[in-house]
């Protein structure tokens, strides 16, 4: 078996592509290189492990003929384009806790820096000025730390900030009342944040709800001698009203590590009075790069040697140990909704997908996506398991999971129904010894069969004779069975047929199967 490929084009500890090699991928590292650059070469590759440099957008993409994975070192996935990488089936992956108390440590640096302006009375002291008395610093015991997000890093921003005896409002829409209370937290809107805080630092992604949510408006809101810190992402400051209320000396003090524009080389904050900055080094500590960069190979490498998903932004997480479980329910599933993708005709926007017995106990998400994929990709070139759910939602249709405790007649059984024009259409089937994926019904009609390959499917009135027509005119054409299943409704009533065939069936044959008396149904199959 050939190996995965692996291109790291971030700097990243050693011990990631260490790791990758352990791990049985081959791993190629180049640094600095520019879009176009990447794009000659990135074809090449089945993983790419990034930080926050390598700007993965929809052009990389497209050249990326390869590629499984996208690996983020760190947390935030904003140089990713992910709606491009989950419709071309790219999943995406970060880690999102390595970095965690290093950047929450930084934000607190902050927070100390700016309540005793160290940055300033190093640099003036090392002048030679001694300024002893131009700094008056601020005690931060008893102060009010306004913390927007309280997610990983702001959660631990706060434990911290509570060991500095400070006071902790917190503002995040997804934070219990409960949740506040285990924190040690006061939960607060965002208005009552702005106006008790003596401190805010934010710990927010950067969306459509945060961007710029410190804007002008908010900022004039906020206490006279605020101090600010941003950690998190460029973008939820407003950075010109910022300048100019730390001239005016409403807000006393800023911190920032992250820029709307970054690589900041220039920008208008620069030099502003009570202004310090670091350039984007919240995740720069030895121990958090060590994290991420270990993480983000291990989880990369168990995607692509193993299929264990871990920390996916855009498909559901398996486990390596939950991978080989579902892996032939996967198969089944995606039979399954081939099949189904084949025979129903007019709309497939209603689908469910039922499980029971051992089924029943899986994580139903990869069974879904598998179904769908398979349904799917008889209407579209590009989809696979992961991005069939992105492209059903996107077009509107209507998936349901079911799941039933009960065990019947198989110890495991996947069902998958349509509603189409004609009523709903469902197929369903198990797993022999655990392994082997089984067709066991057809539209109500019981029938075992592998689907494999290039099969044959009749609906033929149940009558004696019809076997041996079937047969003949498929060996007068050249045309060898591999394996023969039957099924009926019941006696002189409605039969199923599958074959299975050792090539695909001619046109002008299967125009001879659909004349063959008693037949309703002739269609071609592909698995
Ligand atoms: N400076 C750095 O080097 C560095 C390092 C790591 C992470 N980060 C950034 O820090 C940020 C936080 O990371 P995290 O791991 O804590 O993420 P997280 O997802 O654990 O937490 C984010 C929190 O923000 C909350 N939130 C979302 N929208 C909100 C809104 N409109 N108002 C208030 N709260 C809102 C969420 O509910 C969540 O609790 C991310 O943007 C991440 O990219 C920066
Ligand atoms: O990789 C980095 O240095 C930055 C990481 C940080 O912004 C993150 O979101 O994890």
């Amino acid at each position: 078996m050939t190996k995965p490929k692996v291109l790291i084009s971030d700097k990243m500890d050693p011990n990631a592509a260490r790791i990758f090699e352990e791990r049985g991928c081959e791993v190629d590292v180049i640094t600095g290189k520019s879009p176009e650059e990447l794009m000659e070469y990135i074809g090449d590759y089945d993983g790419l492990a990034i930080r926050s440099s390598t700007r993965v957008t929809r052009e990389i993409l497209d050249a990326a003929k390869n590629l499984k994975v996208i690996g983020r070192a760190g947390i935030g996935v904003d140089n990713v384009d992910i709606q491009a990488a989950s419709a071309q089936g790219v999943v995406v992956m970060n880690t999102p806790f390595g970095n965690s108390i290093t950047t929450a440590e930084h934000a607190i640096a902050m927070i100390m820096a700016l309540a005793r302006q160290i940055p300033e009375a190093n640099e003036r002291t090392q002048k030679g000025e001694w300024p002893k008395s131009a700094f008056m610093g601020v005690e931060v015991t008893g102060k009010t730390l306004g913390l927007i997000g309280a997610g990983n890093i702001g959660s631990i921003v706060a434990s911290r900030a509570l060991g500095l005896r400070m006071k902790v409002v917190a503002y995040d829409p997804f934070l219990t009342q409960e949740r506040a209370v285990e924190m040690g937290v006061e939960k607060a809107d965002l208005d009552t944040l702005l106006e008790r805080a003596d401190f805010i630092t934010l710990h927010t992604p950067l969306t459509d709800q945060t961007r710029n949510i410190l804007s002008r408006e908010n900022l004039a809101k906020t206490k006279k001698g605020v101090r600010i810190v941003n950690c998190a992402r460029g973008g939820l400051v407003d950075e010109a009203a910022l300048k100019e209320l730390l001239e005016s000396g409403h807000v006393a003090g800023a911190a920032l590590d992250v820029f709307a524009e970054e690589p900041a080389r220039e920008s208008p904050l620069f030099g502003t009075p009570n202004f310090i900055c670091t350039p984007h080094l919240g995740a720069s500590t030895t121990e958090a790069q060590v994290n991420v960069a270990l993480q983000v190979a291990e989880q990369m490498a168990d995607y692509l040697v193993n299929g264990g998903v871990t920390n996916a932004l855009n498909v559901p997480s398996l486990s390596a140990e939950e991978a080989p479980k579902l892996r032939p329910y996967m198969a089944l599933s995606e039979k399954l909704g081939s099949l189904v993708g084949q025979l129903a005709h007019g709309n497939l926007d209603k689908i469910s997908v039922e499980v029971e017995g051992a089924a029943a106990e899986l994580n139903m998400k990869p069974i879904t996506a598998a179904v769908l994929a398979g349904l799917m990709k008889h209407y579209s070139q590009s989809v696979n398991m992961v991005n069939a759910p992105h492209l059903a939602k996107e077009r509107g249709m209507d998936v349901r999971e079911i799941r039933h405790d009960r065990e019947g007649v198989y110890h495991t059984l996947v069902r998958v129904t349509v509603a189409t024009s004609q009523g709903d259409r469902s197929v369903a089937g198990t797993l022999f010894g655990n392994e082997a994926p089984r067709l066991i019904e057809i539209f109500g009609i019981g029938i075992e069969a592998d689907l494999d390959g290039h099969m044959l499917y009749i609906v033929n009135e149940d009558a004696p004779g019809f076997i041996g027509r079937i047969g003949s005119l498929l060996g007068e054409n050249g045309i060898n069975i591999g394996t023969f299943h039957l099924g009926r409704r019941q006696a002189g009533g409605e039969a199923v047929l599958l074959l299975s065939l050792d090539a695909a069936i001619p046109e002008a044959v299967m125009k001879d199967a659909c004349d063959l008396p008693g037949v309703k149904t002739v269609k071609p199959l592909t698995f």
